[in-house]
Parts: structure tokens; sequence; C-alpha cells
């Protein structure tokens, strides 16, 4: 790495040794130098002893202050008593929070105070490492933070004043918070109301459905200052400038986990604080040449549909909902027969039974984001009511009767499925896995379903079969006429009919719904396109790192 020149470097007492202090325009370095010779019973000097150095990113200080000598500094609401000795030899300190890693993907705030011999000599540190902070011109400012407070264990407001707050204030962040007073109030605040000229950022505090609102109400927004008709399926969706954050408090938390690596508040918090950005695929979901809805995580029709359906009704249980709704929707079997056509993505590197995992600065994201917005590929008309499956213009079409028809636009990755739905699929890289999970018996399903959470792959049956795609289409064997597509009432119509038809079926209705990110769909015909966009996340999925800090492997910013 390129050497930095030194804008300080003095010798500051820390716990009562004295260290050489260090600070370019990168890290910030702390080596102890000497202990203080301590008088042990008898009159025995301890030796000078070289001690371990210290470094932390100037990307990932969060604060400078003085601190007050004679009376401590209040920090995070507890009063720090200074250590006598120091006061007396040292009497000038400052403390410097910081990003420290801590285990499985987590972030802490740290503090570390060093203990100056003059006024002059602190008051230079404070300033210069402010100036550093200044110029971090990717950090937010200003933020509008929505809180639904209803999500999850209904715990959004606790976890934002407790957890959150303290650190936007520590990191001098300013913020227009609201809390939501019903569904799409989020949403339709950002399309049309919120002063976004103001902001650096938007954050949600809630979970799937909570980031979704954002998702909507921005990009809704742009597309139409920008005149982008949403209901065509081929328009390219134009970039928002805005960024989104996620403080995770639903019941899945699946697009903060499978991006930050996992759902705690605090390192959601310090990730947007630094300012960092992960571009992420977004998915256009269409019926007819109508708009229906974004996805960003995963479209699915049979198993998760049904699971979010039957969950909806017992929102009152928290996130145990889905476990409930999910064992039950496990014993009903239910499998849906229907045409799936797509648009495979072959000029891309990977593929979904990759071995490597999608990280910050993926260059598989890179490589394919690039190719996807120099050369995208056209889209080519087929006759989908064909043999069981074939390939038409590009178009491979697959007829059959499914127990799951899942879309991962990234891993799913959740606290239930550690490793996701697909968990090679890229957060950027313009394309969605398709997961087609065909009939099979109850016990194959089940061992498909306990592979989600094992070392073992999930697409290693015969009965399961994934692609990675650019867009695809799905039409349910027994489609309706659009004006008559009230799902629920056809559904039930038809569920009698095909029982009457097919006297030895196992009474599977015609059809299922689909769960898009959590919300479910008013049509089971959808088209669906795969986009890459720099909607950016203020988060990233950073690689565990060492106890002691070292600059980041991974580049901070990546734009498309
Ligand atoms: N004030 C509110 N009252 C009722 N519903 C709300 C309110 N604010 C937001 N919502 C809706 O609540 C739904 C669920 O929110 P959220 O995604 O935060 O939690 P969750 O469903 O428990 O978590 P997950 O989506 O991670 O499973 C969303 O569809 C959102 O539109
Ligand atoms: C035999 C028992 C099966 C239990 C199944 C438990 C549920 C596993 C959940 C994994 C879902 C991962 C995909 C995430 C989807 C989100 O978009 C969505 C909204 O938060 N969540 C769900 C549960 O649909
Ligand atoms: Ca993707």
């Amino acid at each position: 790495m390129e050497k930095q020149p030194r804008l300080l470097a003095s010798q500051l007492l820390l716990k009562n040794s004295l260290f050489e202090v260090s600070l370019n325009r990168v890290l910030l370095t702390w080596k102890e130098i000497a202990t203080k010779k301590k008088r042990v019973s008898g009159g025995i000097h301890h030796p000078f002893k070289v001690g371990t150095s210290h470094g932390v990113s100037v990307s990932e200080i969060l604060a400078v202050r003085e601190l007050d000598v004679d009376c401590g500094t209040k920090d995070d609401g507890r009063w720090q008593k200074m250590p006598q000795k120091s006061t007396e030899a040292y009497p000038y300190a400052f403390t410097v929070s910081y990003v420290e890693r801590a285990w499985q993907h987590r972030w802490r705030c740290s503090d570390v105070t060093f203990h100056c011999l003059e006024g002059a000599l602190c008051q230079q540190w404070v300033q210069t490492i402010r100036e550093q902070l200044t110029a971090l011109t990717s950090r937010p400012k200003h933020l509008l933070v929505y809180i639904n407070p209803y999500g999850g264990k209904q715990q959004g407001e606790r976890i934002y004043e407790q957890k959150v707050a303290p650190l936007f204030t520590l990191a001098s962040i300013s913020t227009h918070v609201i809390v939501t007073e019903h569904a799409n109030h989020a949403r339709d605040h950002l399309r049309t109301e919120a002063e976004l000229k103001k902001y650096d950022g938007v954050v949600c505090v809630g979970g799937d459905g909570m980031f979704s609102e954002m998702v909507h109400g921005l990009v809704s927004r742009t597309q139409r200052d920008n005149g982008v008709d949403q209901n065509s399926p081929e328009e390219k969706l134009v970039p928002c400038t805005l960024r989104i954050g996620i403080i995770p408090a639903g019941s899945t938390d699946c697009i903060c986990y499978a991006t930050v690596g996992i759902n705690d508040p605090v390192t959601s918090a310090l990730h947007i604080i630094v300012g960092d950005a992960q571009p992420m695929d977004v998915c256009s979901v269409h019926h007819n040449n109508t708009f229906l809805r974004y996805s960003v995580s995963l479209l699915g029709y049979g198993f998760y549909g049904d699971m979010l359906a039957d969950s909806e009704r017992k929102r009152w249980m928290g996130p145990a909902r889905y476990d409930f709704s999910g064992f039950k929707t496990f014993l009903t079997h239910h499998y849906y027969e229907g045409t799936v056509s797509f648009l495979p993505a072959t000029d891309i590197l990977g593929t979904p039974r990759d071995k490597t995992r999608c990280r910050a600065g993926c260059f598989i994201c890179q490589h394919n984001g690039q190719l996807y917005s120099e050369d995208a590929p056209e889209i080519c008309e087929t006759d989908p009511d064909v043999s069981d499956s074939e390939y038409k213009g590009g178009w491979r079409v697959i007829r059959g009767k499914f127990l799951a028809i899942n879309a991962a636009s990234m891993s799913c990755a959740c606290p239930r499925s550690p490793k996701g739905l697909s968990p090679a699929a890229h957060l950027a890289d313009g394309t969605t896995d398709l997961i087609l999970v065909r009939k099979c018996s109850r016990f194959n399903f089940l061992r498909h379903l306990l592979r989600h959470t094992s070392k073992y792959d999930q697409f290693d049956m015969t009965f399961v079969e994934v692609h990675r795609v650019r867009r695809f289409r799905f039409t349910p064997r027994y489609c309706q006429s659009d004006s008559e597509l009230d799902l629920r009432e056809n559904g039930k119509r038809l569920f009698s009919q095909i029982c009457r038809d097919h006297p030895a079926c196992s009474c599977s209705p015609a059809y299922s719904s689909w769960n898009c990110d959590g919300e479910i769909l008013p049509h089971a015909a959808i088209e669906v396109g795969c986009v890459t966009t720099p909607y950016n996340l203020l988060c990233k999925y950073t690689v565990h790192s060492e106890s002691i800090q070292t600059p980041s492997l991974f580049p901070h910013f990546f734009t498309l």
C-alpha cells in the first residue's frame, strides 16, 4: 500500500502507558513504547516493555471529543472517571470513538482515550481528526428515519431510541424521525411529500416489508420525476441518488441479514454512520403490462406464497407466525401446475451452484453489472404454452407441477436460514436465481427445506433445478382472463372444479399466491425483469477481521 504522509505524531498516555500515536489520511495508529515504571514491594522496578500496536482506519472513526479532565466527559449517558495518575501528569485528554469488529459480522462502538501534556496539543489532535472526518464526503449528515412500531416484536421505537439514536448523535448526524401510523405511510410520504433534497439518506426501522415500502416510495418517485413508465416491463429504471439504510426490527430481516451479515441494530447503525454502500438488484414485477411491485429479495410461489398468506392472518404471533404457518403449509403439501419461461443469463460469470459468496466489492457483481449496462439482452417474444421444456428465441420454457417456484435476487439469508434460499446469489449482478421445486414426496420436500439450514446443497436433488436468469414469466395452468382474476374467489371456484374434474387428485387448489418480499401479489400470472440499479443500501457485507484493526481489504464504495 502507498505510504501516506503523517499528519500528526505524538507520545501520548493511554491507561498509564506511553504510546506513539500517529495519524495519516488513512490510519490512526498507537503503539506502546513503554509501560510506566511501577514500584513493587522490595523496590524492584519492572523493565520497560514494548507493547503491541493498534490501528483504526480513519473511515471507521465515528467521533472525536475533548475530555474535560476535571469532571470527565459525558459519554452515552455515563460519566467517565479520569484515572488519577493521568490527571496529574497528563492533564488534557481526548477520546476517539471507532468501529470495532466483533463476532459474526457484528460491529461495536469502542472508545480509546489519549492523555496529553499540553492543552494545545490535545486541541490539535481533536481538530486534525475532525478535519479528516469532515473530508469523508460519503458519510450521511442528515437522515430521514421511518420507524414501524408494529414490525417484528413491536420493538422498533425502543430499538431506535436506545441503540441507534445515541450513535447518530455521537456521529453528529441530524435526523427527522417519523413513526408510521399505518401501512404504506412511509411509502406514500416518500413518494409525494418528503423533501428529499434535505437528506443524504433514508433509514427504515423495521423488517423487509418496511424496506419494501422505502424502495417503492423512492423508486416510484424517481421514475415519475424522470418520465419513466413503470408499466412498461422493458423500461430501464432510473437510479435514485438517495441511499436506504435498514435498522432491523422485523420478523425475517432477510434484506439486512443478507447484506450486512447479521440482523443487529447497532451493526447496521454503524454501517450507516460510516457511509457504507452496497448496490442491489431490483426486480420489477408486471402483470399484462401493468406494474405490480418491485422485489429485492424473494419472489415465491407455492410454498412461500401459501405460508405468507396463512401467516398474515396470524400477525399477532409475531415472528413465530412463519414457523407455525411454515409447518402448516408443509403439511398441506400443495403443488401448482403452470408454465415457467425464463431468459437464462448466459453471458455472465458465476453460477447458482458456486461455493463463493457475494461480499462487498464482489468481482462477479462488478463484472456482470458492467456487462448488463453495456449490452442489455434482447427480449424475445415466445409462446410459453409449448412442450414440457424447450428453448425458444433464447427463452427456456418449462411446464410442470411445482411445490415451489422461488426467485431469489439475493441469497435471502436470514436467521431462520443462515445461508439462504440461494446461497451463491449475487446482490448486484442484474440476475435472479430461479429455483423450481417440482412435485415430490413430503419426505423429499422436507429434506430440501432442511438443507436450507445445513451445509448440504439444497439444489442437489432430482426434483430441484436452479437457473440464473435475467427475466422470467409464470402462467398458471388454469389461467383466467384478466377481468376475472380475483385470485381468492377464483381460487376457491377452481379448487372445487379441479377436484370434480380429477377425483383422485390431492385437492391442490389451482392457484397459489406470490410472496413478493413478504407482500402478497394480486395475480398469479406475472412477468419479472431483473435490473441492477445503484439503489444503495447504507450497509455492506464485510468479512470478519482480526481483533487488531487494519484498513479494510474492501473498498468502501463501488458504483456501477
Ligand atoms: N404503523 C403501522 N401500522 C400497521 N402496519 C404498518 C405500519 N407501518 C408499517 N406497516 C406495515 O407493516 C408491515 C410489516 O412490517 P415489517 O416488514 O417492518 O415487519 P415484519 O413483517 O414483522 O418483518 P419482515 O418483513 O422482516 O418479515 C409492512 O407491510 C408495513 O407496510
Ligand atoms: C417444515 C417447516 C418449514 C418452516 C419454514 C420457516 C420459514 C423460513 C423462512 C425463510 C425465508 C427466507 C426468504 C425471505 C423472504 C422475505 O422476503 C419474507 C419477508 O420478510 N419473509 C418470509 C418468511 O416470507
Ligand atoms: Ca442478483
